[in-house]
């Protein structure tokens, strides 16, 4: 008997090695190993091992992220071809457990499948256009970003060093609460011990999106292998950290529902509670209907915060390594402001440099490197005779594209000045391609224009040891951070 078992697993495993070696003749891939494939490769930070392997197999290859056939896009034609030209056949995510216990199955925006994006892309764009939504977002922006300054003068009055991950984190996060369901958190850091309330829940929160992000990060092989799905799907579906997200969001859509007055809808979930009220489609299961609402706080909650929160992290870094082209950013804004002491989103036409050193600051670090995964429907065959077998998984190595010199001269230098001399360079990548990118690129654009553009008007920023800069190595957790904890010193400009 033990003998029958183990000659079965031998031929499964030479079997299984085989299969994944041979599967796609069209691109070349690095040596899968059975189970694992090439998962065991990616290590801790994937985004680097996945560029690294593209200088040995070419822009486009193939790969195993267990028993996933993946396809890995470093290259801006074939990502045009894929996400813009065929869309249609790579609208989907990739249906993994994680995400599925996280999208009540792939009903919200960022993950669902076909048919519920279709319904939440919709009601999005809906809420997106109205005019109360509009104007809500760009008061919270321009007010946000001066309680951010307010928070700093703190720190620059007291000659404190500041650490910024923990203000750009609270940033983020009032604008999302803000957008979405009008509320926010203070500025001030306390101890453990000295939370209450609020403060003590935004720190469970920060930690369970943290968590959630590590689950679906890097490749976890539960993910990958069909056979420990049921399992895994009801194990996050009982102890998943998403669930504390949404309880929350549900806590507040309830009382959104019960002091809701729609001829003033307050925020995100105000207009789309109005959006479901006023469709008429009886099709549609009412009860399915408001858990996609809340699915999407909860996307807006956890792609929105990292996301900005992490850019306005890199950029604080990247000013004070940078000090000449912080300047050059100062004189551009006292120019034109000094004597308002506060820079707004009209103003971003007439600041040309900074918006340079923003987009450049998105490139060198994108923090969200891989973006989020595809997968085909059907096979099909590229232009370039590449096969994409159908159930494909497409990753869209956004931070690859943004370092490959055949798009940037000099990729690993930092220099505004190239987005100052030629529009048309592929930066925008970094919110993904087609109809299907990020649904927050206007938003998030905005907010860290107005933080940035506010900080650098009223503090010089700098290292804590004038010959020293701050390390660039990134932390990668589906977004990517500065791997230190860094402290800068910030002074008034008054
Ligand atoms: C610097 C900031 C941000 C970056 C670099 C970024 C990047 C991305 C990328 C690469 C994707 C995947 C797109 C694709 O599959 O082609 C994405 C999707 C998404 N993002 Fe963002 N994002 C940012 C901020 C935001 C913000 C502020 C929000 C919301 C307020 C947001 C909401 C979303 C949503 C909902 C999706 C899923 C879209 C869909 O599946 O239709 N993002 N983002």
């Amino acid at each position: 008997m033990l003998f029958l078992i183990t000659s079965l697993i031998i031929i499964i495993v030479i079997f299984d090695l085989i299969w994944k070696n041979r599967f796609n003749k069209s691109l070349k891939q690095p040596f899968a190993i059975p189970l694992f494939g090439n998962l065991h490769q990616l290590g801790e930070s994937p985004h680097e091992a996945l560029q690294l392997m593209s200088k040995i197999y070419g822009r486009v290859y193939g790969m195993w992220f267990g028993s996933r056939y993946t396809v890995v896009v470093n290259d801006m034609d074939v990502a045009r071809e894929i996400f813009v030209k065929r869309f249609d056949n790579f609208i989907e995510r990739p249906k993994l457990p994680s995400l599925a216990s996280a999208s009540a199955n792939f009903k919200n925006l960022a993950v669902a499948d076909e048919y519920w994006w279709k319904m939440a892309k919709k009601k999005v764009a809906n809420t997106f256009q109205k005019t109360q939504l509009m104007h809500h977002a760009y008061d919270l922006i321009h007010s946000e970003s001066m309680r951010f300054v307010e928070a700093l003068g703190k720190y620059s009055k007291q000659g404190e060093p500041v650490q910024p991950r923990r203000l750009c984190q609270r940033f983020a996060f009032n604008v999302i609460l803000q957008y979405a369901f009008s509320d926010s958190v203070s500025y001030e850091i306390k101890s453990q011990n000295e939370m209450l309330g609020n403060e003590r829940s935004l720190n469970e929160l920060v930690e369970s999106i943290d968590a959630f992000f590590k689950i679906v990060a890097n490749g976890n092989l539960c993910d990958f292998i069909p056979a420990l799905y049921p399992v895994y799907y009801s194990y996050l579906s009982k102890y998943g950290p998403h669930l504390k997200v949404h309880q929350l969001i549900t806590d507040v859509y309830k009382k959104h529902q019960e002091t809701i007055d729609i001829d003033n809808p307050r925020d995100l979930i105000d207009h789309l509670i109005i959006d479901s009220m006023n469709n008429t489609d009886t099709s549609i299961d009412k009860d399915l209907d408001q858990i996609q609402n809340i699915l999407i706080g909860f996307d807006f909650f956890i792609a929105g915060s990292d996301t900005s929160s992490n850019t306005l992290e890199w950029f604080i870094l990247m000013m004070a390594n940078y000090p000449e082209i912080q300047e050059k950013c100062y004189s551009e804004l006292e120019t034109l402001l000094k004597p308002t002491g506060q820079v707004l989103l009209s103003h971003r036409r007439e600041t040309p440099y900074l918006n340079a050193v923003i987009k450049e600051v998105m490139r060198i670090h994108p923090v969200a490197p891989l973006g989020l995964p595809r997968i085909s429907r059907e096979s099909c065959t590229l232009e370039n005779g590449i096969e994409i077998p159908a159930q494909t998984q497409i990753v869209l190595n956004i931070g690859s594209i943004c370092r490959d010199e055949k798009y940037f001269d000099t990729p690993m230098q930092f220099i505004p000045e190239r987005f100052l001399v030629d529009n048309n360079l592929p930066q925008h990548v970094v919110f993904g391609l087609g109809n299907r990118s990020c649904a927050g690129s206007q938003l998030a654009m905005d907010e860290i224009y107005a933080a940035a553009s506010n900080i650098l008007l009223n503090f010089k920023i700098s290292t804590l040891n004038p010959n020293e800069t701050i390390s660039e190595k990134e932390k990668f957790s589906l977004t990517i951070h500065p791997v230190e904890h860094y402290f800068v010193n910030i002074q008034s400009r008054k």
